[in-house]
């Protein structure tokens, strides 16, 4: 299981630049204005075979002045208590700030490694200005520029270094995983207790060799599988459960270590921007997805109208991902619990699909036919075949076309819903590409 790697800092420091010179994604927005950068939270980072993923912090500050420190410095705490490991971000061009030693303070108690990180030193003229850092007792600085990318190297060498050694979970890798995700107060740790109860026969909890992380494991009524990280959820944080970073935080571990996630969301509150936020984090591990609309007994019109609105909402915010199950339910009743254990484990069956390649071009080739890609600049575009690709993570198609370079997202989407309707990939992600032939 990957490891995670905190970025914490004062607004504009860089830590976004950082972020995405690490992930290596364009899609951060880089901006002089302080607190302005958003889409940056989480990503990947690779550096000698080794992976493991980041958050950004500075994407969830609330943008007003007079909590914006506070706010940093709570999330300051709760990314000590998360992650495996802090790169604290300071500024040459700035110097050190009182900010920069209240945060100090906060890392040097917390129990994780922390790597102190001067930014901006874009020419080697400027490394001795970085020696003031050393007072924060954080060791000697390391000194990057993230703009342009010097030390950096040298920065992820020292990060693969101390990262605690990934460890192999004693799990079955047969046995599905499932995650109970959701912002604070959605139920996950009712719908937990819903599934396992208390019958302490029916569950064994086997410590994770990596910290929080505890796979329970349930074998009756027909199921087997795992639940990802019941421990965690059932523990109370109740101090910081308001923050918007500290779902996420709280969820990333649980979401990474799973096959299915199961999203909570309260019927008495809908779809807010944290659903979205944990949404965008299943979606970017490419994991399959039920969505539970918890609390369905508080809601008083239950009828098929209500369920509609309810559903078509839903759609519209994750769009263009809508082929997923809702299922209205209630873990205080425990109104359709089986139902949604029963949904969890066909949507982790049909990311197991295997679809012959005689029998998906009989389906495909009519349908390519009929509606063929739209010629580009006069040129005639012609898919040949397709078949699936083996031992993918997810499912995986290729199409391959005379000239791929033409066909456009639309028409992708398009083969991608052909696939869909023709085969059962409720709740799970799948790629398809098209490829010269
Ligand atoms: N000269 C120089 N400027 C940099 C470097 N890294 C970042 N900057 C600039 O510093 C400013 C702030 O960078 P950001 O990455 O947005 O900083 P941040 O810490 O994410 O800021 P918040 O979003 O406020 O948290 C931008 O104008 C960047 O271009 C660097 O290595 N050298
Ligand atoms: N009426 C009703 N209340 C529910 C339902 N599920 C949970 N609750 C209540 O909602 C509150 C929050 O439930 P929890 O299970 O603690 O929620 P959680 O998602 O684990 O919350 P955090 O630990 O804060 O992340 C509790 O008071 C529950 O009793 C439900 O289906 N119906």
């Amino acid at each position: 299981m990957p490891n995670l790697v905190a970025i914490v800092g004062r607004p504009n420091v860089g830590k976004s630049t950082l972020f995405n010179r690490l992930t290596q994604s364009r899609k951060a927005i880089v901006s002089d204005t302080a607190g302005t950068t958003r889409d940056r939270q989480y990503g990947k980072c690779q550096w000698n075979g080794q992976e493991f993923s980041i958050v950004d912090t500075g994407g969830w500050v609330v943008k007003s002045d007079d909590i914006f420190e506070g706010a940093i410095r709570e999330q300051v705490k709760v990314a000590t208590e998360e992650a495996d490991l802090v790169l604290f971000l300071v500024d040459v061009e700035t110097g050190l700030t009182d900010w920069d030693e209240d945060v100090a303070t906060i890392l040097r108690r917390a129990k994780l490694p922390v790597i102190l990180v001067a930014n901006k030193v874009d020419n080697s003229g400027e490394a001795y200005e970085a020696a003031e850092f050393y007072k924060l007792g954080l060791g000697d600085p390391q000194c990057i520029s993230a703009a342009t990318g010097g030390g950096t190297g040298d920065l992820l060498d020292v990060v693969v270094a101390t990262l605690p050694k990934e460890a192999k979970e004693i799990v079955d890798d047969d046995i599905p995983r499932f995650a109970v995700v959701g912002r604070p107060n959605a139920g996950k740790s009712s719908i937990i207790n819903a599934f396992i109860g208390e019958d302490r026969n029916i569950v064994t909890e086997i410590a994770g060799t990596t910290r929080d992380s505890i796979y329970t494991r349930f074998n009756k009524f027909g199921f087997d599988f795992y639940l990802v990280d019941t421990a965690g959820i059932r523990k109370k944080n109740k101090v910081t459960e308001d923050l918007e970073f500290y779902s996420v935080m709280r969820s990333i571990r649980s979401i990474e270590n799973s096959d299915v996630c199961i999203l909570m969301v309260d019927a008495t509150r809908g779809i807010e921007a944290q659903d979205m936020n944990i949404f965008q984090l299943i979606q970017k591990n490419n994991k399959s997805l039920i969505v539970v609309v918890n609390k369905w007994d508080l809601v008083e019109n239950k009828d098929q109208k209500v369920i509609d609105t309810f559903k078509n909402a839903i759609y519209n915010r994750m769009a263009p991902f809508v082929d997923f199950p809702i299922i209205f339910a209630s873990a205080l009743t425990k109104q359709r619990i089986f139902k949604v254990l029963e949904t969890a484990k066909e949507v982790y069956q049909n990311r197991h699909i295997h679809i012959g390649t005689t029998k998906l071009n009989e389906v495909m080739l009519p349908i390519i036919e009929q509606t063929p890609p739209p010629s580009t600049k006069g040129k005639y575009i012609k898919i040949k075949y397709c078949s699936q690709l083996p031992n993918t993570q997810i499912p995986s198609f290729v199409f391959y076309a005379n000239l791929p370079q033409y066909i456009k997202e639309p028409y992708r989407r398009f083969l991608e819903n052909k696939i869909r309707d023709n085969w059962s990939l409720h709740g799970c992600p799948i790629n398809v590409f098209i490829r010269q032939k």
